[in-house]
């Protein structure tokens, strides 16, 4: 028999311990959570309100609605399609109004105080270099714009105590024809502020391999890039992305669960592609909302992330377009703890798995990891020591 002790049971504070362990965070612990976004569009995360000034700036008058509350609403139902491409149709307003170094600079800055925020302490950020020429900027104009914009916001961010790093990821479009130019581009400014390629923009019958000039030259100078597959088309869109293009990492790759079968007792088997996939620590850049909206997952729920994150895939959790979305990271990770039950530990998995694929140096990963994410994931484990009993 055990004798009681002063402070209740013995044992009593491990079994408090014990249960914080298994309790569920609070929209609270998420937001202050140190978060790391790996796939966020630039031009898909503007302020409601900053797209409506800048197209009063600039004269455009093709928005749909001039009050921002409203025209937030206009882009999330709009990007409510159920196909790609009319998610994609949207974006015309947003890339409209960023034509301009001052709108670059603006809505770049914006972005990064508003990632901080939400805290996230390491992002990457992509946008298509190509689609901000129509003003006159040439394309290292519109990088350097972009750049300096995130300068100034990570600096805004650290003097209100937040601090944040992004990197720029170039993306060139899909069905477009300058993707080596675009990683040319995005080579010259591997040390500025640019930590890798990407490509997006419509997937069926535009297949990675077209732009495979582009990323063969990346290859050979030895840089990183991350291609848009396996989101609105199949697995061999995710398998020529991998075994042809050589990606680092997927953009979505959600539909890699096509190899993958349960059977009625349990039972999961993978296919040659996914095996490959778990195998090689392939990340996928996860986006649950964007997925519901283009019909990629019907609901949090069913969303692949539960499967694949069990089966201990490179999972990480990702905004893809916060405006088209009306979301962030806090609330993507809200709805996967709110159907899947994660915990902390859970959400620090997602973030380690975020900072472990990112195309940061090594020695700047670790860094993170065992400075920041792990030293605020323990403290945020033991808040329930100083609350009362
Ligand atoms: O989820 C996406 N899939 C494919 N293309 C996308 C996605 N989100 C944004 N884009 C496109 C539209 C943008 O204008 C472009 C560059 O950010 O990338
Ligand atoms: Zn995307």
């Amino acid at each position: 028999m055990t004798r009681p002790s002063p402070s209740g049971t013995p044992g009593a504070a491990t079994d408090r311990a014990v249960k914080a362990a298994r309790a569920l965070p609070t929209a609270d612990q998420i937001l202050r959570a140190p978060k790391v976004l790996l796939h966020d569009h630039l031009d898909g995360g503007l302020r409601p309100a900053t797209v409506a000034e800048l197209a009063r700036d600039a004269g455009y008058t093709g928005l749909p609605e001039s009050d921002p509350e409203k025209l937030g609403i206009w882009f999330r139902e709009a990007a409510d399609s159920g196909s790609l491409e009319r998610y994609l149709e949207t974006f015309a307003h947003t890339t409209a109004v960023m034509q301009s170094r001052d709108a670059l600079f603006r809505v770049a800055s914006e972005c990064a105080q508003d990632l901080a925020a939400d805290g996230v302490v390491y992002a990457e950020v992509r946008y298509a270099p190509e689609q901000h020429l129509e003003g006159g900027l040439g394309l290292e104009e519109v990088v350097e714009a972009v750049n300096d914009g995130f300068r100034e916001g990570e600096r805004l961010a650290a003097a209100e105590g937040r601090r944040i790093k992004v990197g720029a990821l170039l993306t060139a479009m899909r069905h477009a024809a300058r993707s080596l130019e675009i990683a040319t581009l995005a080579n010259a400014y591997r040390d500025r502020g640019v930590v890798g390629f990407d490509i997006a923009g419509a997937e069926a019958g535009f297949p990675p391999t077209r732009h495979l000039e582009a990323f063969e030259y990346l290859k050979r100078e030895n840089n990183h890039f991350t291609i848009h597959a396996g989101e609105a088309f199949g697995l061999p869109s995710i398998w020529e992305a991998l075994q042809w293009c050589g990606a680092d990492r997927l953009g979505h790759g959600v539909r890699i669960i096509d190899d993958i079968t349960v059977a009625d007792d349990g039972t999961v088997s993978l296919g040659r592609l996914a095996s490959y996939v778990r195998d090689k620590r392939i990340p996928l850049e996860l986006c649950p909302t964007s997925n519901l909206q283009t019909g990629a997952a019907s609901s949090y729920a069913e969303h692949p992330i539960g499967l694949l994150s069990r089966l201990k895939f490179r999972c990480t959790v990702n905004t893809d377009n916060r405006l088209m979305s009306g979301t962030t990271m806090s609330r993507e990770f809200g709805h996967l703890v709110d159907v899947f039950g994660y915990t902390l530990d859970d959400l620090q998995w997602f973030t380690t798995n975020g900072m472990k694929s990112a195309f940061l140096p090594f020695d700047q990963r670790l860094a993170m990891i065992n400075e920041v994410i792990k030293p605020r994931y323990a403290e945020l484990r033991a808040e329930w020591l100083f609350q009362g009993a």
